[in-house]
């Protein structure tokens, strides 16, 4: 069975690890970057993203985290996992944060307004139960959550919502020189896919639904699947007249 990391730094990753033990899998923290190397796919959760990447950079974590998306593995974001996996940010603390990328989106980091502005929600979320069953919403629950504000043509969207009444304006500044502006569509995007990367802007684990952690589970078996058939694919179209007639063959084979 695939093994699933959750990066255990700071935030809800112990959530994490309840929500995949309540769907029988066992998940493993990681700490360290020589960790990724035994995990199959990894959860990023939420919490406070600059005192993520701080401790992220404090482990040398970065190049090994930019490696295993760059690599294919399947990564969920939640929240500030989102805001990690992202590839431009907005809405930093001054000097910014540093970011893993892969997500071809522009996040905004707290775009749904301070702490006190958290807040839970009915969100539609068709592709979910297209796949993993029950109704066409999902609880989301939002705490001082980040929104995606733009997404690159290979992004799927999977939930938007609707933006609050009660949100101050903001104004979003696309980096030095470059001209400010007014956010003002009427909804945002929360949840999206781009190939082996899941990211949400809200807390599925703080749920009982289930679904979202099946969603990626899913996902790391289709990335299983397909490695796999590669696998056997390059096995059988090889020579395999040298080989010694009784040696059991280890899976998977690297040559
Ligand atoms: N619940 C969350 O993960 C909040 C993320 C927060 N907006 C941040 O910048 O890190």
């Amino acid at each position: 069975m695939a093994v699933v990391g959750v990066l255990a730094l700071q935030g809800s990753y112990n959530e994490h690890m309840a929500a995949l033990r309540r769907i029988g899998v066992r998940g493993v923290e990681v700490r360290k970057p020589e960790q990724l190397l035994g995990v199959d796919s990894l959860i990023i959760p939420g919490g406070e993203s600059t005192t993520m990447a701080k401790l992220a950079n404090y482990h040398n974590l970065f190049p090994a985290l930019r490696e295993f998306v760059g690599g294919g593995k399947p990564v969920w974001g939640t929240c500030a996992g989102l805001i990690f996996l992202a590839n431009k940010a907005v809405g930093q603390k001054t000097g910014g944060q540093e970011l893993v990328g892969g997500l071809d989106c522009t996040v905004h980091r707290n775009f749904f307004g301070s702490q006190l502005q958290s807040f839970e929600t009915e969100l539609s979320v068709p592709k979910l139960s297209e796949k993993e069953g029950g109704n066409n919403t999902c609880r989301g629950v939002f705490i001082r959550a980040p929104a995606i504000l733009e997404v690159g043509p290979d992004v799927e969207i999977l939930a938007d919502c609707p933006v609050p009444a009660d949100r101050p304006s903001i104004t979003i500044s696309f980096g030095e020189g470059t001209e400010e502006e007014v956010y003002s569509k009427d909804r945002v995007i929360v949840a999206v896919r781009q190939g082996n990367i899941l990211a949400t802007a809200f807390h599925p684990e703080l749920t009982s639904d289930s679904r979202w952690h099946r969603f990626f589970l899913d996902m790391d078996k289709e990335s299983q699947a397909k490695a796999f058939s590669a696998l056997s694919i390059s096995s059988s179209s090889r020579d395999t007249e040298n080989l010694p007639k009784n040696k059991p063959l280890d899976l998977p084979i690297f040559e």
